[in-house]
């Protein structure tokens, strides 16, 4: 038996619909092909990937995760943890094609695959194949183990269970199903290690599938990033340390859908501030005489990264000479500064250039909390605020 996804009550179902509306939101402001579509899309494919990687220790700057994402190289990130995040870049790409497979099938080779992916550059770690022995999860701010798997000669009969049971749960909301592959993946703990990450991965792949907008708009592995405390401590209460299929998982699933309906409010916020930014920026472009195509650099930038000029030419499409000129020209409007000589210049905005987020966000609300009237994550955690009588 693998954990159940507990009965919903009145308050989750109003998240789940409000977390509908924000993705109706996000489809209506998508609804046109804008300029600045893609360079949304791409910062958070790799905020999701740096927020994953991080929560294992792999810190990458917002410029390296978004080289990751179009495959440069890094800035700053040092060989180990470049290798783990292009591993798990290459895995989020293959969960991007599978997005609308037709020929899809979840099965274990596709996880074990997924998982070789991840780590391919290590095959000390055994990539791709299950554990053989026993595994443990040790949490290191605290220096101490906190989770135990179950034992390894069980692992592909309840991964197969898992496979079987994801598709069989098609009635139940899209947000649970995957939270429920999400948990029960990394309660299995298959692998030696980069179980988290495959969890995480899994769940994106499983709201890819059937989401009504792109993977890249409704993962939450950027708030997981950003919480992972939270996550850790809700595991911690959901397992109790080891593999326990009984127990209650509704702390878990209200945990994720608080994460989606806080990062849908995260994603809707920032499609109206690229909005704004980018009619600012085209004025700014106009104003100063600078070319149209310097205004996906200048976006980039006033967001607060840093700019290679192999950048330039492929957002500008233009060749060598040209970008060389165009950047030039945005350093004379006192737009950008530079950083470096030659090869390892970089650009960045200057505090003119970087106004016009700091504007743009002036009047941005503070993210809600959906389950605030019952005490938010502290509520959550503690069993407070539930309807009485209802099944696990
Ligand atoms: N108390 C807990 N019970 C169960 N699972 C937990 C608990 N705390 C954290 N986890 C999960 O275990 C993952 C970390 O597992 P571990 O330390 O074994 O690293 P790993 O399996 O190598 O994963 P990664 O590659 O993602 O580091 C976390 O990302 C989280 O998903």
């Amino acid at each position: 038996m693998l954990f159940q996804p507990p009965t919903l009550d009145d308050l989750d179902m109003q998240v789940i619909e409000q977390i509908d509306t924000f993705r109706k939101d996000m489809r209506y402001a998508l609804r046109e092909p804008r300029r600045w579509t893609g360079q949304l899309r791409r910062n958070l494919l790799a905020k999701a990937i740096q927020g994953s990687n991080s929560i294992e220790g792999y810190d990458v700057s917002d410029e390296d995760a978004v080289a990751a994402v179009e495959e440069e190289e890094p800035l700053s990130a040092d060989e180990a943890t470049w290798a783990e995040i292009r591993g798990y870049r290459t895995a989020m790409s293959y969960v991007l094609q599978l997005a609308d497979d037709p020929h899809f099938e979840l099965d274990q080779s596709l996880i074990r695959s997924l998982h070789y992916m991840m780590l391919a550059h290590d095959v000390l770690k055994s990539p791709g194949r299950y554990r053989l022995n026993s595994v443990f999860v040790v949490d290191e701010s605290r220096d101490e183990i906190v989770y135990e798997g179950p034992d390894f000669q069980r692992v592909p009969e309840l991964c197969q269970e898992l496979v079987e049971t994801i598709p069989q749960e098609q009635g139940a909301p899209n947000y649970v199903r995957a939270a429920m592959a999400h948990l029960n993946l990394v309660m299995i703990h298959p692998f030696r290690e980069v179980n988290g990450r495959m969890a995480r991965c899994l769940q994106t792949l499983i709201l890819a599938r059937d989401s009504i907008v792109a993977p890249e708009f409704s993962s939450i592995e950027e708030f997981l990033g950003k919480n992972t405390p939270d996550y850790y401590s809700v595991l911690g209460k959901v397992g109790q340390g080891a593999w326990n299929p009984g127990n209650s998982t509704r702390p878990w699933v209200k945990f994720i859908l608080r994460a989606h309906h806080m990062q849908a409010q995260t994603v809707v916020g920032r499609l109206a501030e690229a909005s704004y930014m980018w009619a600012q920026l085209e004025e700014i472009a106009r104003r100063k005489r600078l070319p149209e195509r310097s205004v996906p650099a200048l976006y980039d930038c006033s967001l607060g990264l840093r700019m290679r000029r192999s950048s330039y030419l492929k957002l500008a499409d233009v060749e060598e000479r040209t970008a060389t000129r165009d950047l030039q020209q945005i350093v004379d409007a006192g737009l950008f500064f530079t950083q470096g000589e030659r090869r390892g210049r970089t650009y960045g905005a200057t505090d003119e250039l970087r106004l016009v987020r700091i504007e743009a966000r002036t009047n941005k609300p503070r993210n809600r909390d959906p389950y605030e009237e019952m005490g938010g994550i502290r509520g959550i955690l503690d069993d407070r605020g539930y309807q009485t009588g209802l099944p696990l």
